[in-house]
This record gives structure tokens, C-alpha cells and sequence, in this order.
């Protein structure tokens, strides 16, 4: 799907803190320096925008595991398509649902199958071998402290709704073969592509950044009447009109705005806005791809 959500919104409606961007960066360039294995976790509802275009730099020669997260929140087909786009890419991505624990064995084995090589080449030049290190590593509000508790199969990291909650480095051993930083490393989300920067204020992965809930909330709708037109098989029918008896159909995302004020919260704009990304969040709209692989 190819989106011109941004043509509608030439607003830089996306305000991030270039103080907060630098500082994580040096954060995350630290715990990266530090280990053998990074494990990116992405929101497997967008998981391109949730893609930073420096991540290869910042890896390096590391191994990479791939996670899409919230594996719950799409359907089983949109998780084929994007099996198969990633493979057209040489990639594996694995799928987790951090919350209640699927897929996240898998990707213990994943990270401590690296170990097996590093210790190998450790041997080779004649050195003890040791617990492979790894750090999680994402974008603000993916998933990543949820992700930590369930790879330590208890909670210690905290893990919140709200973005940006995040602490200083520890060492926590998850086995004899694998140690991990308890402390996620923040990607910062600043994004030239607003496209993207849309997609994560939907999904309200943009951590310290303020945004405008009208706009993001009507771009939103846009993308839903978009996904509607062209790949309706693949949508809940009609996610608005079931959730609200409005249709969105007919209408551009700022109009549906206005008259969902209207119908549900005695013409409270912003109140419409807010319920309706709070809505999609919790998932009460249905499974909605916000993306969808391109070729
Ligand atoms: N539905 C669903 N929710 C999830 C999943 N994983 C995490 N969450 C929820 O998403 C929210 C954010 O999770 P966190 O683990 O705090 O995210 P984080 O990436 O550590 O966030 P920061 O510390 O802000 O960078 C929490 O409310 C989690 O319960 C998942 O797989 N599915």
C-alpha cells in the first residue's frame, strides 16, 4: 500500500525534543558497544515505521534477532505477508506477544544459538568461553521491558503504558549461556519521513515527542478508508461503524472527526480524537494493519 497520509497533513505536526534525541542516542551507542547480540523489537502493526534507517550502522557486525511485537494486534494473514516480504529481504523476523508470553522461548534460543559461534571463535584463539551479552532494543512503547520480564520469566523491568519508561544498566543472567542487559535501549524516533512519524504517533510509539491528537486522529481515519478501498480483505468490516454506528466511509478524516463529535461526545473534537486512538490502541477497532508490506 502506498500512502499519501502526508500530503494531507504538510503540518510538521510531530514536535520531537532534540535534547532527549542526543541524549538516548549516546545511551543506546553505549549499551550497544557493550554486547554480542542485539535483539530489535519492532510493532508488528508497523513494522517498517518502527524500522530505524540507522540500525545497521549502530549493529554493526553483531547478530541482529528480529522481533515484531504485538503479534496479537494483527491477523495471521497480515503475518504471512509479512513473512514472506521479509524473506524477499533475507531476514527472519520473529513474532512475540510480550504481554502473555508467545514466541518469546524462541527468541532465547535464537540469542543463544549466536553464543555458540562466539564461544567457537573464543576457543579458537584460546580463550574461555562465556554467557553470551545481548540488549533489547526499540523504539519507545514497544514492548521491550515487557519483552525483558517474560525472557527473565519474571517481572522486574517496569513495564507501562505510558512511553519513555525507562532505567540504568544491570547485567541479569537468563541462563548459563546468556546474560542480558536489564535495562532496554531506546531508539530515538526522530523520523524525516512523516509518513512513518504518523504511523508511530497512532500507535503512540514516539516516546517524548508532543503531537497534535486531531491531526494524528484524522490521519488515522484516512489510513482506515484507504485500507478500506484497497485491500478491504484484510480490514475488520467497517471498524468504525461497528465500534461508533458512524460510517467513515464517506467522509475525509477531519470531517469523520467533526461529526463523530457530533453523534458521540456533544461535539467535543479533541474528546473524539482521543477516544479514537485510544481505542485503536487497545485494539478495541479490531486487528487493522497500519501497514502493509511494499514491494
Ligand atoms: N497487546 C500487546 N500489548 C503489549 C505487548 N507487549 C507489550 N505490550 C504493552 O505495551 C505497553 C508498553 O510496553 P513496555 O514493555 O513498557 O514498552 P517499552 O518498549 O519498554 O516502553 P519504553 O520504556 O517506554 O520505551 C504496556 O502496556 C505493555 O503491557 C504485546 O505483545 N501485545
Amino acid at each position: 500500500m502506498r500512502s499519501s497520509l502526508t500530503n494531507n497533513y504538510k503540518l510538521n505536526l510531530i514536535q520531537w525534543y532534540p535534547g532527549h534525541i542526543a541524549k538516548a542516542e549516546k545511551n543506546l551507542k553505549e549499551q550497544l558497544s557493550r554486547v554480542d547480540v542485539v535483539l530489535e523489537v519492532r510493532d508488528a502493526r508497523i513494522p517498517l515505521a518502527t524500522h530505524h534507517p540507522q540500525m545497521s550502522e549502530w549493529v554493526g557486525s553483531k547478530t541482529r534477532i528480529l522481533v515484531l511485537n504485538r503479534v496479537d494486534m494483527i491477523t495471521p494473514q497480515v503475518r504471512s505477508l509479512w513473512v514472506d516480504w521479509f524473506k524477499t529481504q533475507k531476514e527472519v523476523p520473529y513474532f512475540t506477544n510480550a504481554q502473555q508470553g508467545q514466541g518469546v522461548a524462541a527468541i532465547s534460543k535464537a540469542a543463544q544459538a549466536a553464543g555458540v559461534e562466539l564461544n567457537q571463535r573464543r576457543r579458537d584463539r584460546g580463550m574461555l568461553p562465556r554467557p553470551v551479552r545481548a540488549v533489547v532494543i526499540g523504539f519507545p512503547n514497544v514492548g521491550k521491558s515487557a519483552l525483558i520480564n517474560r525472557l527473565l520469566g519474571r517481572r522486574v523491568v517496569e513495564s507501562a503504558a505510558r512511553p519513555g519508561v525507562t532505567r540504568s544498566l544491570r547485567w541479569v543472567r537468563i541462563s548459563e549461556q546468556l546474560e542480558l542487559l536489564d535495562a532496554p535501549g531506546v531508539i530515538p524516533a526522530k523520523l524525516q519521513n512523516q509518513d512513518a512519524a504518523l504511523k508511530l504517533a497512532i500507535c503512540d510509539d514516539i516516546g517524548q515527542a508532543s503531537y497534535d491528537n486531531q491531526l494524528v486522529a484524522s490521519a488515522f481515519v484516512d489510513l482506515v478508508n484507504e485500507l478500506q478501498a484497497t485491500a478491504p480483505d484484510l480490514l475488520p468490516q467497517l471498524p468504525l461503524q461497528t465500534r461508533y454506528e458512524l460510517d467513515s466511509t464517506n467522509y475525509t478524516g477531519e470531517s469523520y472527526l467533526h461529526a463523530l463529535a457530533e453523534h458521540r461526545y456533544k461535539g467535543d473534537v479533541e474528546r473524539a480524537a482521543r477516544q479514537l486512538l485510544t481505542d485503536f490502541r487497545k485494539g478495541l477497532l479490531g486487528t487493522i494493519p497500519l501497514e502493509l508490506p511494499v514491494n
